[in-house]
């Protein structure tokens, strides 16, 4: 049946109480079925008091794992993968384990443990150490296998960044590209999305965007402008920039069966419950609201950038939402409020 309408109200209360929390600024964009609402509180950039707005770009954290799933399923489609053969039958020797599948990897269940675990286990000190190095995939692997995994192959979800670094490499490997020419050739062409930069390993943000500031660890010390990174750190698992403008694009286009066959969009979508309101597929979250909708997206957490962004699963209603800060767990968990506003409108009396 229909959606009830979009609560803007309600999103621009949510992104407020988001303020009030420590955000900086927020911004939300939501496209029902064509007619576009947007709602923008706060600051892009707290030096100059500049107003945030939704022409900003901003750095999406692991909402990138979305476009390098949607570029392995596309290589599925073409008979260049198979979802269910080991890693090491395209990256020999790369995984201590053979047991490890495509699939395993997509759907967080390899058992590789997270190496960002320990990189950000100190919020600002751990983020000064890499915000200008250069790491390659391989170092980033290396760091994850020093540690045990975290379960047998395929016997559990547990989020890990290393299963999208793995997927960057697959990427890599399969098509003799780098990831940012594969997310541009099948998707940010495509579906032009002009907002959509992969600029790794540079650390600037092209054209107009906010800034994004780290929440640090001990309470009352200032935020950390986080603005420029090279974001080596996660790559193919979250280096992309964008907007609420593409964000929303893309994942209209994605559940509306337009990037891949929908054999393949049903794999993708196949999810696995992570919690009771939570599931994972490959490289895709689905969100369950409290009116009975089920949305379909990712959320992204890099330093000083909290974003959501998810849709109907007939892609015709989206919703992106990015706060300009991070390590503050109130804000990320308020701004999941944008959802319900979003999808389920006004909330019943
Ligand atoms: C599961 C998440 C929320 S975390 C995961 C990934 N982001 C990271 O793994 C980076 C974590 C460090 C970010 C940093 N946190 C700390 O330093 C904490 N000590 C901060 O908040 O700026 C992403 O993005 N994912 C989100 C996702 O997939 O939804």
């Amino acid at each position: 049946g229909r959606l009830p309408k979009p609560d803007l109200a309600g999103v621009d209360s949510v992104l407020r109480t988001a303020l009030r929390q420590g955000a900086p600024g927020a911004i939300a964009r939501v496209d029902d079925d064509g007619v576009v609402r947007t709602a923008a509180v706060g600051v892009a950039d707290r030096g100059t008091g500049r107003a945030i707005s939704n022409a900003d770009r901003f750095r999406i954290g692991s909402v990138t794992k979305v476009f390098s799933a949607v570029v392995l399923m596309q290589l599925a489609d073409e008979g260049k993968l198979n979802l269910d053969a080991s890693v090491d039958r395209y990256l020999p020797g790369l995984l201590p384990d053979s047991r490890i599948t495509v699939r395993q990897v997509l759907g967080h269940r390899s058992g590789l443990y997270d190496y960002t675990n320990d990189m950000f286990a100190k919020s600002v000190s751990g983020f000064e150490s890499v915000r200008s190095k250069v790491f390659t995939y391989r170092q980033l692997v290396d760091r994850s296998l020093r540690h045990a995994r975290t379960n047998a192959p395929g016997a559990a979800y547990a989020y890990s960044n290393t299963n999208f670094v793995v997927a960057g490499m697959l990427i890599e490997k399969l098509t003799g590209h780098l990831v940012g020419t594969e997310y541009a050739n099948r998707i940010i062409e495509p579906l032009k999305l002009r907002d959509t930069f992969y600029v790794h390993p540079g650390k600037n943000i092209p054209g107009r965007y906010a800034r994004g500031y780290l929440t640090p660890d001990t309470a009352g010390t200032p935020l950390v402008d986080a603005t420029q990174q090279t974001v080596s750190w996660a790559q193919s698992a979250g280096a992309l920039i964008s907007s609420t403008r593409d964000l929303d694009t893309f994942l209209s286009a994605l559940l509306g069966g337009r990037l891949m066959s929908a054999t393949r969009l049903g794999q993708m979508e196949r999810m696995i419950p992570v919690n009771s309101t939570q599931a994972y597929g490959l490289g895709l979250r689905r969100r369950d609201l409290s009116c009975g909708v089920s949305v379909y997206g990712h959320t992204g957490a890099v330093q000083g950038y909290y974003t959501y962004a998810f849709a109907t699963k007939d892609g015709r209603r989206s919703l992106t939402a990015l706060a300009n800060t991070s390590n503050n767990g109130a804000v990320l968990n308020t701004m999941l409020g944008t959802l319900e506003s979003a999808f389920c409108g006004k909330p019943a009396k």
